[in-house]
């Protein structure tokens, strides 16, 4: 039930799947007589829902975050027949990979005569698919095929438990049932949504035999939530001097202690284009930012005395200095470039690198350039995702591909650009752009917001503005303005010592 309130990825799933049940008219409202013979003024019809390509996608990316959510160990998504197979085969297939398997309700006569199609052996423990839960004797049947052909099944993930005693008779059977809704989500929903009035709550809770007592009335738009917004995992917060602790990353141990020391979470972004105006708002900036980040191949005059007048002031005044090159080519040419005319590894601490090119051109090479002294880079950001609008890296599964590249080198990757929280480790620092207290968007796809929702709502640690400082006559204001709204945003929701 909370989850339909809860401000996370898996909250918006479980309100926009309402909606879009709602809208492709999931949801029958009549009379219709049950199998219970009683009359019911509602009719929820899941099998219809395939019908519709986003439903069918957007139910099963919601059954594969419930899966991934309960930690259930497993090496095979079996479908229960014929119904579920749908969903079964998209999250298998598409957010779980994971084998599919099915189960007939005959044997075959010919062949392999087989009850379960699929690759399987025996001691493996699977997990079940269903679409709606009413007594659970589907379930129990197809358990007893798994069973008979020496496979364990324990857990068994529906999308609507209907609640008519299907959770008790599973669990006397030893199966567990997770549920992406049940009769009173969906029935808080319609109330909460005008959908329903009080006296159809009342009509339906009779006519099922529900046991509650009074209707709830939640918060919940009827609009359909953009869950780009959201964070990609629900990690819990953990405070600056754990992820101090925990990394393992040279550049985040320094940015984390300077975080603590200076109370700020502010990245400047200077995006001027000569040498002198970088340095001149860098050094009336230095008090405030943790980071300073150039794109020094738009700055006209850049040369070598303008990194050595850039890292005395990092020295000096605590910050670290971030080149925004985004890397992306083959590693042999990255090693090139950090070593090549502009000399990045030896002036910046920190560089970002697109995660297209793949892992192999991307760790090794950038580790080797961090373990070796004579270079002054310490991390990389990967960008997981981009700001601007219609940007690829929102295609389906890019984002946690480049979250996994970096869970698996955490000494070298040190955290991502994004726009919400990509990873569960929460020593991976989010750098987030896109950044703006007063304005929406440029006229170039450039997406802004607002603070509150870059770090309180999406889970970023370190926000990254530009011209909300840079456009502005009074920077030195408007730093301050910056830094203090993302520090109280940051430190909001952390443990006191920081
Ligand atoms: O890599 C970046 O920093 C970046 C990624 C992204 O998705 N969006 C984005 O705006 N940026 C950079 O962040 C800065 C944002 O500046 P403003 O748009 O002026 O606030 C610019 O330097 C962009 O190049």
């Amino acid at each position: 039930m909370n989850g339909l309130i809860e401000n996370t990825r898996n909250g918006a799933l479980q309100r926009n799947l309402l909606r879009k049940m709602l809208q492709s008219k999931v949801f029958k409202f009549g009379e219709f007589q049950l199998k219970s013979g009683q009359i019911s003024p509602i009719y929820i019809d899941l099998r219809e829902c395939f019908g519709y390509p986003d439903l069918l996608m957007l139910i099963s990316e919601a059954l594969s975050k419930l899966i991934d959510s309960s930690s259930v160990e497993y090496s095979g998504v079996v479908g229960v027949p014929y119904a579920a197979l749908p969903y079964a085969s998209v999250a298998a297939g598409q957010f779980l990979k994971k084998p599919l398997l099915i189960t007939r309700k005959e044997a075959k006569s010919y062949g392999t005569k087989k009850l379960i199609e699929g690759l399987y052996k025996q001691g493996d423990q699977v997990i079940l698919i269903e679409d709606v839960v009413t007594t659970g004797g589907s379930i129990l049947d197809v358990v007893r095929v798994l069973k008979d052909e020496g496979l364990v099944a324990k857990d068994v993930y529906c999308i609507l438990d209907r609640e008519q005693g299907g959770r008790e008779k599973l669990q006397e059977a030893g199966v567990t049932l997770h549920s992406l809704l049940n009769m009173e989500s969906v029935l808080t929903f319609l109330l909460s949504t005008g959908s329903i009035d009080e006296n159809q709550w009342n009509g339906i809770v009779n006519a099922l035999n529900l046991k509650y007592s009074q209707p709830v009335r939640l918060n919940i738009s009827g609009e359909i939530e953009d869950l780009n917004k959201l964070p990609y995992v629900d990690a819990g917060r953990t405070s600056l001097k754990d992820k101090e602790n925990l990394t393992e990353s040279p550049l985040n141990k320094k940015i984390l202690s300077i975080m603590r020391k200076k109370k700020s979470n502010l990245c400047l972004a200077i995006d001027y284009t000569t040498s002198e105006q970088v340095l001149q708002l860098a050094e009336r900036a230095g008090p405030f930012v943790i980071a300073i980040k150039v794109h020094a191949d738009a700055i006209t005059d850049f040369n070598e005395d303008f990194t050595q007048k850039l890292t005395t002031l990092a020295n000096d005044m605590d910050f670290v200095i971030f080149e925004d090159r985004k890397f992306a080519d083959t590693g042999n040419t990255t090693q090139l470039q950090l070593r090549g005319i502009q000399k990045i590894a030896s002036w910046a601490d920190v560089v970002t690198a697109h995660a297209i090119q793949g892992n192999d051109s991307i760790s090794g090479v950038f580790r080797e350039f961090i373990a070796d002294p004579a270079y002054r880079l310490s991390g990389v950001l990967l960008i997981a995702q981009l700001s601007t609008k219609g940007s690829l890296t929102a295609l389906n599964g890019y984002t946690e591909e480049v979250a996994q590249i970096a869970n698996e080198n955490r000494d070298v990757i040190s955290g991502f650009i994004a726009q919400t929280r990509v990873s569960n480790f929460s020593d991976l620092l989010n750098w987030t752009p896109g950044v703006n207290l007063d304005v929406k968007s440029d006229s170039a796809g450039q997406q802004w917001r607002g603070v509150d929702e870059a770090i309180d709502i999406q889970q970023n640690d370190i926000v990254i503005v530009g011209r909300g400082v840079t456009s502005s006559n009074e920077p030195v204001q408007q730093l301050k303005r910056y830094r203090q709204t993302a520090w109280d945003a940051l430190v909001k929701n952390e443990p006191a010592d920081n």
